[in-house]
């Protein structure tokens, strides 16, 4: 066919539309032959310098025919209807008889573990469509990290101190797979990734609103969906390697995302190494009566057991004692033997509602350790002494209303006392009331009608916040944790310090089947605490599974002889045969005073992990009769463990110094409880310095009062 022919018959030649101002063509076009000219409007150029410059490139090749470019467009056109049909019709007859998928919902777990492995991997991290996410870690996830160690230092305050205003800019960021069509090899097999996000209406049906829905999936080639369900297993295990050796602490999440259901109801807050069992200062058999109970709960025969008898399944257990005696402490040491999750509640959480409580209870893992703390503070009520508050509130409230707009009568002075004594929530509600009685006073009685109305708005979103705060009565409580309708399966731990407050029903056998009392430290566990303190620090373990290298019962589940031998083993393990590495003497720069008496100066290298590791004490000389100098001063069952443990950890390199001060602080701390005050007096009268001099030390014990020193302790030969 001669194109030019064609062309020149339809496209009439217009040297108007080519020519330049006057009529006169450019150099460009005036080098073009007409036929090519014709064809600018077809090439998509439209005439533009593109077009033009497409047209001129051809010619220079020496391709003036037209015929050429016509069978060229025609052969591109051919080979687009190709592609466009294979992607529809081939491409879905493909997917429908040869391709396998499976949807992933960004709610689900699922989502996220595919996502960590995803983003790990160099083809789909290399890809060119990738989004990027801020890597939020936390604290103990750094801990790994050899890049995060390398602080700058800054010079203030006469020392160099770690300085970590760099360390968010030099994380990087995590890239992902942008949303759109990915792929990926997996063991030999070609994947491919669809990642696509939708607006939804909110099916929480919060006024309808909308929120978007992400989705994924993750298809393979084959009838079977094995591959990707062998992939999907290799991310969830890839994404818990490591948690072997941590324990994952979980709480409520915000009360909108709460909302969203099952997996948006609770946050992880921190996932921290395990806290082993032997920090837990506590009486050996009542600790290992706590682990065998919970063993034999935990046990996969169990629920049959119950099932049978018609027991519901369920747990639980009441820690109560002082502050700071071990309750929460001893709670996520157990969860750390048995590998679960635990998950914490406060009844204080102003936004939690029963209805809460029960959905929290209601989504939670089929095992694990629910933490909830205080509950004696929690402001439970029973039923009809609530309403009877209630009841006294509202009236109270009503009065109010009246006195703030029509003036105080006689009576309204004991009524408001009333109403402030059966307002337990209203601390905030009844001053909010003071203000609107001032502000009413101040208005003139004419001006009445116009202030009804604000009052009784004002007053009724009072009401309404209280409502909102007003918290978990105790039937609520009962009703989350054992009703018809709650959740089997979990191990229920409650912590309280007034045992005593706690209302019968909540603590009745099969709501509470355990009760551990903790109280203050002996003088056993204070040395236990000491020796804990001052023992070098053990190098990490390496990650193994117990169950994999356990002896297993008939079930393949870790026999209970085995446990119970394992759990001798490590309770009877005694600190003074625990590894300890060689202590070092604090480096010190000593000088000597005006008077004679020599200070140790600050040290010279910034504080760093291995400082930590240096104690005042000769390794030679030994921790264990230093601890028990210790905890004979310490007055028996006074102390809390936390009280003991605040004071080492503020000479936690220095052994020597906290024996020297122990009796100035109890002397203090006894004080300040005798006279109830906050505020500890603690008058420090000794000083320990360590002296060096060519390998050799010496400590040297300084009176401050007397301003004299005598050499306390000495050994030769340390560098
Ligand atoms: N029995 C103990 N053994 C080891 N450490 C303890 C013990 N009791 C308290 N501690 C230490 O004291 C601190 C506070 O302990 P924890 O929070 O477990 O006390 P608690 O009884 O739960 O206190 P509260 O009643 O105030 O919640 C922790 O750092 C913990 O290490």
């Amino acid at each position: 066919m001669d194109f030019n022919a064609v062309m020149r018959g339809i496209i009439p030649q217009s040297t108007s539309n080519t020519s330049g101002p006057g009529g006169t063509r450019s150099p460009s076009e005036t080098q073009l032959p007409d036929g090519l000219m014709s064809l600018l409007p077809l090439l998509g150029g439209l005439g533009t310098p593109l077009g033009r410059a497409v047209l001129l490139a051809t010619e220079s090749i020496g391709v003036t025919d037209i015929s050429y470019i016509m069978w060229g467009l025609i052969f591109y056109l051919v080979w687009r209807s190709g592609v466009q049909l294979w992607d529809t019709a081939i491409t879905r007859g493909i997917q429908r008889y040869f391709i396998t998928s499976i949807a992933i919902e960004s709610h689900d777990d699922i989502f996220d573990h595919l996502m960590k492995w995803l983003a790990k991997q160099p083809t789909l991290v290399n890809s060119r469509s990738l989004a990027a996410e801020t890597n939020y870690r936390l604290v103990w996830e750094d801990e790994d990290d050899e890049a995060s160690k390398v602080q700058g230092l800054v010079n203030d305050g006469g020392g160099q101190w770690l300085n970590f205003s760099s360390h968010e800019a030099r994380s990087p960021p995590r890239y992902i797979p942008a949303h759109g069509r990915h792929s990926f090899w997996f063991r030999h097999r070609y994947f491919r990734l669809s990642r696509s996000k939708e607006t939804v209406v909110d099916d929480g049906g919060y006024n309808g609103a909308l929120r978007d829905k992400e989705n994924m999936v993750i298809s393979t080639y084959g009838w079977s969906p094995e591959p990707i369900k062998r992939l999907i297993q290799h991310c969830k295990s890839d994404f818990y390697r490591g948690h072997y050796q941590r324990t994952t602490i979980k709480r409520p999440n915000s009360h909108g995302m709460r909302r969203y259901g099952t997996r948006f109801s609770w946050m992880t807050v921190a996932n921290r190494p395990v806290r082993p069992m032997d920090t837990i200062v506590l009486d050996e058999t009542e600790k290992h009566h706590i682990l065998a109970d919970m063993n034999e709960y935990l046990h996969p025969a169990t629920p049959r057991w119950y099932a049978n008898r018609g027991i519901p399944l369920r747990r639980g257990y009441l820690f109560h004692g002082p502050p700071g005696t071990g309750k929460t402490s001893l709670s996520f040491a157990l969860a750390g033997v048995f590998g679960l999750d635990i998950y914490v509640i406060s009844l204080l959480e102003p936004t939690l509602t029963e209805e809460d409580l029960s959905a929290l209870f209601n989504t939670l893992p089929r095992r694990c350790i629910v933490l909830l703390e205080d509950i004696d503070t929690a402001g439970m009520r029973r039923p009809k002494q609530e309403e009877e508050d209630r009841g006294l509130l509202e009236a109270a409230k009503e009065k109010k209303l009246q006195d703030l707009v029509f003036g105080k009568s006689e009576d309204s002075t004991e009524k408001d006392s009333e109403a402030k004594k059966s307002d337990s929530h209203g601390g905030d509600k009844s001053e909010r009331l003071k203000e609107l009685g001032k502000h009413g006073k101040r208005m003139d009685k004419g001006a009445n009608d116009n202030l009804v109305e604000s009052l009784t708005k004002a007053l009724r979103k009072s009401n309404s916040e209280s409502d909102d705060k007003k918290g978990i009565s105790l039937s609520g409580l009962l009703n989350a944790i054992d009703g018809v309708a709650s959740h089997e399966g979990r191990m229920l731990i409650m912590t309280t310090n007034k045992p005593e407050s706690l209302d019968d029903a909540l603590i009745r056998p099969g709501r509470v089947d355990l009760q551990v009392a903790f109280g203050n430290a002996t003088q056993t566990q204070a040395k236990q605490l000491f020796q804990r303190m001052y023992e070098a620090d053990t190098p990490r373990k390496v990650a193994t599974r117990p169950a994999e290298t356990a002896k297993r019962d008939e079930l393949g589940w870790v026999s209970a002889d085995w446990f119970s031998e394992a759990v001798q083993r490590f309770l009877g393990r005694s600190r003074g045969e625990s590894p300890r590495g060689q202590s070092k003497l604090v480096s010190g720069h000593i000088k000597i005073e005006k008077d004679g008496v020599e200070s140790k100066q600050p040290p010279s290298k910034p504080p760093s992990k291995a400082a930590n590791t240096r104690t005042d004490c000769d390794p030679r000389s030994g921790l264990e009769s230093i601890a028990a100098d210790f905890s004979s001063r310490i007055p028996e069952k006074k102390f809390s463990p936390a009280e003991i443990q605040g004071f080492l950890l503020k000479r936690k390199t220095e052994p020597r110094r906290a024996l020297l001060e122990v009796d100035g602080w109890v002397e203090g701390v006894v004080l300040q409880k005798a006279n109830k005050t906050k505020v500890t007096q603690v008058r420090i009268r000794f000083q320990l310095l360590i002296i060096h001099n060519q390998g050799d030390a010496a400590v040297v014990l300084i009176d401050t009062q007397a301003a004299v020193g005598s050499v306390f302790d000495r050994w030769a030969g340390h560098a």
